[in-house]
């Protein structure tokens, strides 16, 4: 077996099995959404999706480390919300009885559902093996029917070494035109993407099912030869990434396509195929520190996908500093050959505020 292949496996049908449960709660009106200490939302589907992931990785690596968005606090004190997430989580499990044997079958009982949950709360760091689990990614999308991922990363002494994202929402063609969400009285069909990357070894796409493994493909970034014809995406929310400053950027660079807008690391997921060429992520706040379980996946799979990604200053995200990126601001992807004239441009403009 290849390096990493065991985790490889295990990641990506933890993630599939996830995505089971965050699909059925998607396609209910009522997403059982309650509001978080930062006033961000979080709904049934976050929670739950973070049990089972964690479940998967417990039962094949009890001994590693675990960062994770949520905690189970707000359910120890809610029955009714534990047990209609316990009543999703019980009944989520991939079609194919040995792809769910290996990931230890089904989580026992409500507090075992509690405790796996709270299993996500490592302080992260430089040492050892360490799971990011980013259960939904853009909450808002997935309650306003847009773009959401479900995202896990495997970091090794710092490094990110396996990522792995689900994309439910996205066209299974590779090169379909972007778009930032479904339509509405869209159906599945069609949808859900599952893309992967382990260092030094590429990174592919394959449908998203909910049995074994669809066959893979390897997936690159699009070759650039004029930055002018460039797609760019960008955040939906104002607020997680300056359009302003993205817009001024644009122009300078002669880009005059419309830039998609798009939740979560399907950003990330979509330059990697090709789909569009650049994700910039401006900071809009001089205090905000980025996520580590928001950007570790997307990364992986945009380097091994032939792209360079690093903050406004041109660094490498550090993933090895804790649960934040707090030595870095912002992001900046692009093809590999593209990129040092992308951010020659985003300093620029950022330099004259
Ligand atoms: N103030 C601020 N600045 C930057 N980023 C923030 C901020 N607040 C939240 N977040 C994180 O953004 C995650 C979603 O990012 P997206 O790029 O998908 O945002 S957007 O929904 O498209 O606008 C979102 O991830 P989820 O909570 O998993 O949805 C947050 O972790
Ligand atoms: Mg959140
Ligand atoms: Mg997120
Ligand atoms: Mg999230």
């Amino acid at each position: 077996m290849s390096s990493y292949a065991k985790e490889l496996q295990v990641a990506q049908l933890a993630v599939q099995r996830a995505a089971i449960l965050t699909k059925r709660v998607f396609h209910e009106k009522a997403k059982g959404t309650v509001s978080k200490d930062d006033k961000s939302p979080v709904t049934i589907g976050d929670f739950g999706a973070q049990a089972l992931i964690i479940s998967a990785l417990k039962a094949s690596f009890p001994d590693d480390e675990i960062v994770a968005e949520e905690e189970a606090a707000q359910l120890r004190q809610d029955a009714n919300l534990r047990q209609t997430i316990w009543d999703l989580v019980k009944t989520a499990q991939l079609s194919d009885s040995a792809a769910e044997g290996l990931l230890g079958g089904g989580i026992k009982d409500e507090e075992t559902m509690l405790t796996m949950i709270d299993y996500g709360n490592s302080k992260g760091g430089a040492k050892g093996r360490i799971w990011a689990i980013d259960p939904i990614d853009g909450t808002k999308g997935f309650l306003r029917g847009g773009q959401y991922a479900v995202c896990l990363a495997l970091m090794v002494d710092g490094d990110v070494k396996v990522g792995v994202l689900g994309c439910p929402n996205l066209p299974i063609d590779d090169a379909a035109p972007l778009s930032g969400g479904m339509e509405s009285g869209q159906t599945d069909e069609g949808r859900g993407v599952l893309f992967s990357g382990v260092l030094g070894q590429g990174a592919t796409s394959r449908p998203l099912t909910t049995g074994v493994l669809a066959t893979e493909k390897s997936i690159s970034m699009r070759a650039i030869t004029d930055i002018a014809a460039a797609t760019f995406c960008e955040s939906v929310e104002a607020g997680h990434s300056s359009h302003g400053d993205q817009a001024e950027i644009a122009k300078l660079l002669g880009i005059t396509n419309p830039s998609v807008r798009m939740d979560s690391q399907a950003k990330y997921a979509s330059i990697a195929r090709g789909a569009g060429d650049i994700y910039l992520r401006l900071p809009v706040s001089a205090t905000y520190q980025e996520k580590i379980w928001d950007h570790a996946a997307g990364d992986l799979i945009v380097r091994e996908a032939g792209g360079a990604v690093t903050d406004i200053h041109g660094k490498p995200l550090n993933f090895s500093i804790g649960r934040t990126l707090a030595d870095n601001k912002g992001v900046v992807a692009a093809p590999a050959a593209a990129h040092a004239q992308v951010l020659e441009v985003v300093q620029e403009v950022l330099a004259k505020k």
